[in-house]
């Protein structure tokens, strides 16, 4: 088992960030998806030993967090969500850097592993410039490389995608897949495209509570037939609302083609025709629907 989490709580003074949260991650990429203040950083932090929790019980790789964090450490690499370097500094210094942070030894296989961390994000080439010269893309890159220093089983990674361009977005996804063989990958995120195109499995967390971890198709097929689309005019916009949840208008020549979610005989009524859901709709769906646990 890569992660097993069992009730686990944290409490910021009054506020609760999670709440009796458990989680099975056992390997591959692991979709962690959330509202903004769901609770997604706070659980990373925990995860990368950086900071407490008030109840439960947490293991990674079988050590025990509160025991054995050492340990954990020595196998896990961490891209934080604020992450940010030294402007003056080099690529490499700036691996060189972290490499110092990690403990690990001066000398010829500590410099082929900051040149293969460069090269797995493809910045090899670009090792001497100056972090001040890079793009927001190619800062992420560098997160993901100083993660990767001495070649962790973990990688725990916080809204990687966040303020990146479409195009940069498809890069970085790219690069996670391409190294997630041999390691356990949990990524974090409300965007969730990153989570469709790069993850197996997906857990659905809302107010520090997890309403769903599985599969993502079995979620996809337990929420067939909610999902519903209709052509109409915008004058009947107000009125549909105020029936069903939309989840999206798309303006057509012919009108609106409005996408909602609704039960059978509502939709009937409307004359609507059912839609294939996507992880999107589906946690919408759970987001606004679900009271506890979903088991799909
Ligand atoms: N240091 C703190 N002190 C008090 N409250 C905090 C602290 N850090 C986070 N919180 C609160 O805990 C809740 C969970 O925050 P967290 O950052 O874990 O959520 P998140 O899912 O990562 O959100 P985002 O996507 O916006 O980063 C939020 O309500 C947040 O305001």
């Amino acid at each position: 088992m890569g992660i097993r989490i069992r009730s686990l709580t944290k409490n910021y003074r009054r506020h609760r960030a999670l709440n009796r949260f458990s989680l099975d991650v056992q390997d591959g990429i692991f979709g962690l998806l959330g509202n903004n203040g769901a609770g997604k950083s706070t659980l990373m932090k925990i995860l990368a030993t950086l900071l407490d929790y008030d109840e439960g019980e947490v293991e990674i790789f079988g050590y025990d967090l509160r025991k054995e964090p050492e340990e954990i450490r020595s196998l896990l690499g961490y891209l934080p969500q604020d992450f940010d370097f030294f402007p003056q500094l080099t690529l490499w210094e700036t691996l060189d850097y972290f490499a110092d942070l990690k403990g690990l030894e001066k000398g010829r296989r500590r410099k082929e592993e900051i040149e293969w961390c460069l090269e797995q994000v493809d910045l090899l080439g670009h090792a001497r410039k100056r972090i001040k010269e890079l793009s927001g893309g190619m800062k992420r890159r560098l997160g993901i490389a100083q993660a990767l220093l001495g070649d962790p089983k973990l990688l725990i990674v916080d809204e990687p995608t966040a303020g990146l361009d479409p195009n940069q977005r498809i890069a970085f996804r790219n690069l996670l897949n391409r190294i997630s063989q041999g390691r356990v990958i949990l990524l974090s995120t409300h965007i969730v495209p990153d989570i469709s195109s790069t993850c197996e499995q997906v857990a659905i967390i809302r107010r520090g509570e997890c309403l769903y971890q599985g599969y993502i198709d079995t979620l996809l097929e337990s929420v067939e037939g909610k999902v519903w689309s209709v052509q109409t005019g915008m004058q009947h916009l107000d009125e549909l609302s105020r029936q069903v949840h939309i989840l999206s208008i798309v303006r057509k020549r012919e009108g609106i083609q409005v996408t909602f979610l609704s039960d059978d005989e509502k939709a009937a009524v409307l004359q609507a025709e059912p839609v294939s859901p996507s992880l999107e709709d589906a946690f919408v769906y759970l987001d606004h629907y679900c009271k506890g646990a979903y088991h799909a």
